[in-house]
């Protein structure tokens, strides 16, 4: 069984609704953005967290599952007053395909190109691809080809909201010596990790020369997911806890206990240039094992 449905979501945003022997998904095409995995095996949960009061409006970001920063991370680097973490999250994708490999898994093609409003926030052309590939794991492969006639810099992230049982029962692992940013404090200096990270507090990081496997262990879910990136030199963690919960009105006040984000980027000091008719390609594979 493979199947594939586009269908109306929330406020009318189209859903691609997809299902086949290895799991469920759903991708909106508004933001290009995975809404939910869930795998078909046994005791394993929903992967992504969605906000309940999450906008499905034009001109905002939905607030959760894996909204694709693009091109750029974080605030406005022009200060300018652009949308932050980019425009990509906020735009209207074409689907291209759905396919389905030999396996038996479903491979979802989403393109975005320049348009005259995407030339006024950042004037370069530019073809931006998301292929979603949904089996056993989630895997998520973002290219930037470069269509113009010069070389353009980018920073970017797959900003994916983990679901988890309960945040005081969550750890990253495999970031132990890896120094970070803490976009928390007003310093660029960077601060070493020690072990595993706990949140019991606000933690917005910017861990650089971050290794490719990083693991998120939901002791509550009795689960944790293997995070195996590509390309991507910078992980982001970030939980805004009660007190950034409570500023954000697309987020229950209790929302921060259920959720989790932990980024693949190109940010910060990791920029990426790209030449013109070059192109570049970050990646990630979620993989979910249940423990005891
Ligand atoms: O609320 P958003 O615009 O989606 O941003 C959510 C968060 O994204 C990243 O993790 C940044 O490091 C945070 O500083 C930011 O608050």
């Amino acid at each position: 069984m493979n199947k594939s449905v586009l269908a109306e979501g929330k406020n009318g945003f189209s859903m691609l609704q997809i299902d086949n022997k290895f799991a469920t998904a759903v991708i909106s095409l508004y933001g290009a953005q995975v809404l939910s995995y869930k795998p078909k095996t046994q005791d394993a949960k929903e992967l992504l967290f969605v906000s309940d009061n999450a906008y499905f409006e034009q001109g905002k970001a939905i607030k959760g599952g894996i909204p694709i920063c693009w091109p750029w991370f974080g605030d406005d680097p022009l200060n300018s007053g652009r949308p932050a973490h980019g425009f990509a999250r906020n735009t209207l994708w074409q689907h291209e395909s759905t396919t389905a490999t030999k396996q038996g898994e479903t491979q979802v093609t989403l393109s975005l190109n320049d348009t005259a409003t995407t030339q006024t926030l950042w004037p370069h052309a530019f073809k931006l691809t998301l292929i979603v590939t949904i089996g056993k794991t989630l895997h998520l492969s973002l290219q930037t080809i470069n269509m113009d006639n010069e070389t353009f810099t980018i920073t970017q992230a797959l900003h994916t909201y983990f679901a988890i049982g309960d945040i005081k029962h969550t750890r990253v692992t495999g970031l132990d010596n890896i120094h970070y940013i803490d976009k928390t404090i007003e310093s660029d200096i960077p601060i070493k990790q020690i072990g595993d990270i706990i949140v019991d507090q606000e933690v917005d990081r910017i861990y650089t020369s971050s290794p490719s496997t990083t693991t998120l262990v939901d002791e509550k879910n009795k689960q944790q997911i293997s995070i195996q990136s590509s390309a991507s030199n910078t992980t982001v963690v970030w939980n805004p806890w009660a007190n950034g919960a409570a500023k954000m009105a697309d987020l229950n006040d209790d929302g921060y206990q259920y959720f989790i984000c932990v980024e693949t980027a190109n940010a910060a000091s990791d920029t990426i240039e790209i030449a013109p008719n070059e192109s570049f390609e970050i990646g990630v594979e979620y993989t979910v094992e249940q423990i005891n």
